[in-house]
C-alpha cells in the first residue's frame, strides 16, 4: 500500500489547482500579511468525527485545500451532507449515512491519508468499512500496521480483499487496552475515533499528543465524549451510548505558519502570519531564534523577520510532539544553505524524506544525506539503509533551476529556494502543494513574489 515511486503527479494537480508550473524570478523579499485557517492535520478528521453525532456538526475555519475536497468527498458518498454556511465554514450532517461502494470510495479517495480513518466511525454507524489504496506524501513506507491491530483490539474483523481491506464488527466494538509501539499520530486518532462510541473503557499508552490530537479531543468532548489525557503518554477514553454533533473553530495550521516563517527567513523578508499562536510553536521558535530569524508575538498573529545579519547553523533531529516537528523541517533547510556553518537534521519520523535535496544540490546547495543517525535521538531508522540524516554546509548561494516537487512540504520548500535563488526557476508539480496550502498562488502575490503560472 502506497509504496514510494507512484507517480506524485496522481495527487497533484488533479486534485489541486489548475496550474502546473511557477516561473519564479528569485531574489525578491517576501514581505507583507497572510492570514491561516484551521490546521490540515485537524480539519481533515474533524470532518471525519462528524460521523459519530446523531446531530449536524458545524466546523469553522476550514482552509480551501485539496486533501478537505477529498474527505467531503468521501463523506458524500457515505452520505453525509456537506454544505458551506459562511466563507470557512462547513455544515456536516450524518444523519444518512449509508454503506458506500468499494469502488466509489477508491475514486475519492485521491492523495489523502484521511480515508483509514473512516474505520471506527462507520464501523459503529454501519457495522462495516472499506479501506482503499491511501494517499498522502510518500517520504516512507507509511505501512497501516498500527491501525489494523488497533481497530483488531476493538473487535473489528480485518479482510484483505483484492480491492483493498474490508472491516467489519459483527459483535460491536468494546473499549480495549491498546499499547502502541511509536507515538502514530493517525493510530492514535484512530483510537480516539473508535473509542468514544466503543462499549466500555479504552486505555491507550504511547499515544501521539500534538496540538491537533488535542483539538480532536476538545471537539469529541463538546460532542459528548469522556477523555482522560494522562501524563506519559496515557489518554483513557470511557465509551459513551450516543454523541452529537459540535460547533468547532478549528486550531490553526502551525505547519504552514513554520513554512511561511522559513520563507520570510530565506527571503531575507518580513511577514506577520494572521492566526499564528505562540503555544503550540514553541519548539519552532526556539529553533527560528538560534538560526537568526527574529519574530514578534502580537495577538492576532506573529511577525517572522530576517533581522539582518549573519544565519548560524543549527543540529535538528525531528521528532513527536512536543519536539521538532517533521513537516517543519524541509523548509526551513532552505534558511539553512544560507547560515554560516554546518548544520545538520536527523529526520527520526519519516525514513524518505530527504527527496527533496536533490533539486536544491541542483541549484548550488551543499547537502549530503548519509544513512547513519547523525544525533543522538533514539531513531527507528538507524543501521537500515535509509539515508535520514541531512548535513548542510553553508553559505551557498541558490541558482534559479527547473526543479520538480516531490510532496507537499518539500514542494513549499521548492518555492522558498525559488525566491531565494538569483535568476529565474521552473517549479513543476505545484498541485500537490495545494494538498497544504490555501490559496499559496494568492499569498504570494500579496507578499510581493514575482512569479510567472503555466498551466
Ligand atoms: C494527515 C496528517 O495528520 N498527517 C500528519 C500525520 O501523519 P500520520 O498520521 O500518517 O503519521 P504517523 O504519526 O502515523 O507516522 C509516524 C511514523 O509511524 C509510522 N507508522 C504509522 C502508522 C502505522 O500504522 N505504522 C507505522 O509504522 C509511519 O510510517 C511513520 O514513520 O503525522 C505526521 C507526524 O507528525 C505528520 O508528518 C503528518 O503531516
Ligand atoms: C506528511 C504530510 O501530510 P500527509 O500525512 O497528509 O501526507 C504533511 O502535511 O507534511
Amino acid at each position: 500500500m502506497n509504496t514510494l515511486g507512484q507517480d506524485a503527479k496522481n495527487h497533484g494537480t488533479a486534485v489541486g489547482l489548475n496550474v502546473d508550473k511557477i516561473t519564479i524570478n528569485g531574489g525578491k523579499p517576501l514581505r507583507g500579511r497572510i492570514e491561516l485557517k484551521g490546521a490540515k492535520n485537524l480539519v481533515t478528521k474533524a470532518m471525519v468525527a462528524a460521523i459519530l453525532g446523531d446531530t449536524p456538526s458545524v466546523l469553522k475555519d476550514v482552509p480551501n485545500i485539496s486533501d478537505v475536497r477529498i474527505v467531503r468527498g468521501l463523506l458524500e458518498v457515505h452520505g453525509v451532507s456537506v454544505t458551506q454556511g459562511i466563507e470557512g465554514e462547513l455544515i456536516l450532517d450524518p444523519s444518512a449515512v449509508e454503506t458506500a461502494h468499494m469502488a466509489d470510495i477508491d475514486a475519492h479517495a485521491g492523495s489523502s491519508r484521511i480515508p483509514i480513518l473512516f474505520c471506527g466511525p462507520l464501523l459503529h454507524r454501519l457495522g462495516e468499512a472499506f479501506i482503499p489504496d491511501l494517499g498522502g506524501c510518500r517520504i516512507g513506507d507509511r505501512p497501516i500496521d498500527y491501525h489494523l491491530e488497533v481497530l483488531r483490539n476493538f473487535g473489528a474483523i480485518v479482510e484483505k480483499l483484492p480491492s483493498g481491506i474490508r472491516m467489519s464488527a459483527p459483535g460491536g466494538l468494546h473499549g480495549a487496552k491498546v499499547s502502541l509501539p511509536y507515538p502514530s499520530v493517525g493510530a492514535t486518532e484512530q483510537v480516539l475515533l473508535t473509542a468514544v462510541l466503543a462499549d466500555g473503557i479504552t486505555e491507550l499508552s504511547g499515544a501521539a499528543i500534538e496540538p491537533e490530537i488535542m483539538d480532536l479531543i476538545n471537539i469529541l468532548q463538546k460532542m459528548g465524549a469522556i477523555i482522560t489525557v494522562d501524563t506519559d503518554r496515557v489518554i483513557r477514553i470511557e465509551g459513551v451510548e450516543k454523541l452529537e454533533g459540535y460547533t468547532h473553530r478549528a486550531l490553526f495550521d502551525r505547519n504552514e505558519a513554520a513554512s511561511w516563517a522559513a520563507a520570510a527567513l530565506a527571503t531575507d523578508g518580513d511577514i506577520f502570519v494572521g492566526g499564528a499562536r505562540q503555544a503550540e510553536m514553541l519548539t519552532f521558535l526556539n529553533v527560528f531564534r538560534k538560526v537568526g530569524g527574529d519574530f514578534e508575538i502580537q495577538e492576532d498573529g506573529i511577525r517572522f523577520f530576517h533581522p539582518g545579519g549573519e544565519l548560524s547553523p543549527v543540529i535538528i533531529e525531528t521528532d513527536v510532539h512536543p519536539g521538532f516537528m517533521t513537516d517543519w523541517q524541509q523548509p526551513l533547510v532552505i534558511a539553512l544553505t544560507k547560515a554560516k556553518g554546518v548544520s545538520i537534521v536527523h529526520e527520526t519520523v519519516y525514513e524518505q524524506r530527504f527527496g527533496f535535496v536533490d533539486a536544491l544540490v541542483e541549484m548550488g546547495a551543499s547537502i549530503e544525506v548519509h544513512k547513519e543517525c547523525l544525533g543522538g535521538r533514539a531513531c527507528r531508522f538507524g543501521q537500515r539503509n535509509f539515508k535520514h540524516s541531512a548535513v548542510i554546509s553553508g553559505p551557498t548561494k541558490l541558482t534559479g533551476a527547473d526543479i520538480e516537487v516531490p510532496d507537499l512540504r518539500g514542494g513549499f520548500s521548492h518555492l522558498i529556494a525559488a525566491l531565494s535563488a538569483d535568476g529565474r526557476s521552473t517549479v513543476s508539480n505545484v498541485g500537490i502543494i495545494a494538498r497544504g496550502y490555501e490559496n499559496f498562488i494568492t499569498k504570494l502575490e500579496l507578499l510581493g513574489a514575482d512569479f510567472e503560472l503555466e498551466g
